[in-house]
């Protein structure tokens, strides 16, 4: 991989913001806005002050290959050392800040970090300001004024992705065999979708959408990439990470009884608790080398959300010094929750039997500031927007017991969540 690394000078500045009530997603200008939230809190951006886009590697790369995430960090140093930042503020997210995205795989294009001209925070009570200029006075700090409001998505037609559904169980029912002959253990494997609307998608009406839908989810824009993803790949706060890993999925009962059936099903479930078992162990052991400490309960609990229920896993970690959050970033990803075990086997697999690019589906998608704090959850129910047009994604894991048939109604309560953020009045 090549890429210019001639970083600019920066003049970045962070204050506080007394009384700052207004949504975040109504600050957002129409465009390309970035943004990452948990409910009424987190980080949205506007504006380029600087962009890195990361090439590909040459088909053959082995698929583990982390040299996007290296490149990343070194371009970060970069920016940071060159950088002149005034912060007021001095927490997680203020300072100098980059949103980031990451292809799932080392071959597939679509890896970018942005540093946007403005970011709002808000945290535990606390807002804040960051601009970010090209000259020392350059520096505006006042909060600018709502921005017009998101429009409605109109009219959307649908249309197949790259696999109809017969053929996607197909590869389903191919995937189960592979593992029975014993080749692996574990895949991911995915479909995509297509949504066509009349004109230009407005991105914030999908994230005001997503981040009222799904409060405890991480609704995100970043170049394109824009979901709700219930998955966290890590945060990092100093030298503390936490990860919550999913894997193993229902869907959502038609009334209380019926759904606390599906639940204790999928508890006691051997297929989805050995499914879930492979994702905390490939996160456990990518982590053990960067921890000085490591928490990670021995059983999962149940996560509910609007459209289905997930095993979870929540890991805590002590990170070794001198362990950065991008370095984090390449050694979980991908973790058996969206690759597979084992990881090389399962990653070709995927490439052959999805009949499509990943992109940045399933990738880190996230944020990283100066300090090194950051959050960067997996790509998951979300889709690429470009323009009048959405390519959504969904997937499921594959495991010796998987049935094509629950694995198709599977990805299809996943896809409903960009559906129905697509959807007007849904
Ligand atoms: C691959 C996806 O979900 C992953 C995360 C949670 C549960 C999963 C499952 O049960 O298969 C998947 O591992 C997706 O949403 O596209």
């Amino acid at each position: 991989m090549n890429v210019a690394l001639s970083p600019p000078k920066m003049f970045v500045r962070t204050v506080p913001l007394s009384d700052h009530t207004a949504g975040l997603v109504r600050l957002l200008p129409d465009g390309a806005p970035l943004a990452w939230l948990t409910g009424d809190e987190g980080v949205v951006g506007w504006g380029e002050a600087a962009r890195l886009d990361l090439g590909t590697e040459p088909e053959g790369t082995a698929p583990t290959d982390t040299t996007r995430f290296s490149e990343a960090a070194r371009w970060l140093n970069g920016l940071m050392e060159h950088a002149e930042v005034s912060d007021g503020v001095g927490a997680a997210g203020t300072g100098l800040v980059a949103f980031g995205t990451f292809a799932f795989a080392p071959t597939s294009p679509g890896s970018a970090l942005v540093v946007p001209r403005v970011l709002v925070g808000r945290r535990g009570g606390r807002s804040w300001l960051t601009t970010v200029g090209d000259e020392p006075g350059d520096r505006p700090g006042e909060l600018p004024p709502p921005a017009s409001a998101p429009r409605p998505v109109g009219p959307v037609s649908w249309t197949q992705g790259s696999l109809s559904g017969e053929d996607w169980m197909s590869a389903v029912a191919g995937t189960v065999e592979r593992i029975r002959a014993g080749e692996l253990d574990k895949a991911v494997l995915a479909r995509d979708a297509f949504a066509e609307a009349a004109s230009p998608i407005d991105v914030r009406t999908l994230l005001e959408r997503l981040r009222l839908r799904f409060p405890s989810c991480f609704t995100f824009s970043v170049d394109g990439m824009v979901g709700a993803t219930p998955e966290l790949l890590l945060r990092r706060e100093g030298d503390r990470l936490t990860s919550l890993v999913l894997a193993g999925t229902r869907p959502r009962g038609e009334d209380p009884g019926d759904d606390r059936r599906l639940a204790d099903e999928l508890l006691a479930s051997a297929k989805d608790v050995d499914e879930h078992r492979m994702a905390v162990d490939s996160l456990r052991t990518a982590l053990a080398p960067l921890a000085e400490e490591m928490e990670v309960p021995a059983r999962p609990s149940l996560l509910r959300l609007a459209n289905v229920q997930h095993l979870a896993t929540r890991a805590h970690a002590r990170l070794s010094p001198g362990v950065s959050a991008l370095d984090a970033v390449a050694a979980l990803h991908p973790t058996a929750a969206v690759g597979g075990t084992p990881t090389g086997t399962a990653m070709r697999l995927i490439a052959g039997a999805e009949g499509m690019d990943r992109g940045g589906y399933a990738g880190p998608v996230g944020w990283v500031d100066g300090a090194g704090n950051s959050e960067w959850g997996i790509a998951l129910r979300c889709a690429h927007v470009d323009g009048a047009r959405a390519r959504l994604f969904a997937g499921g894991g594959i495991v010796e017991g998987s049935v094509p048939e629950a694995e198709l109604a599977e990805t299809e309560s996943k896809f409903r969540v960009m559906r129905e953020a697509l959807t007007d009045g849904a």
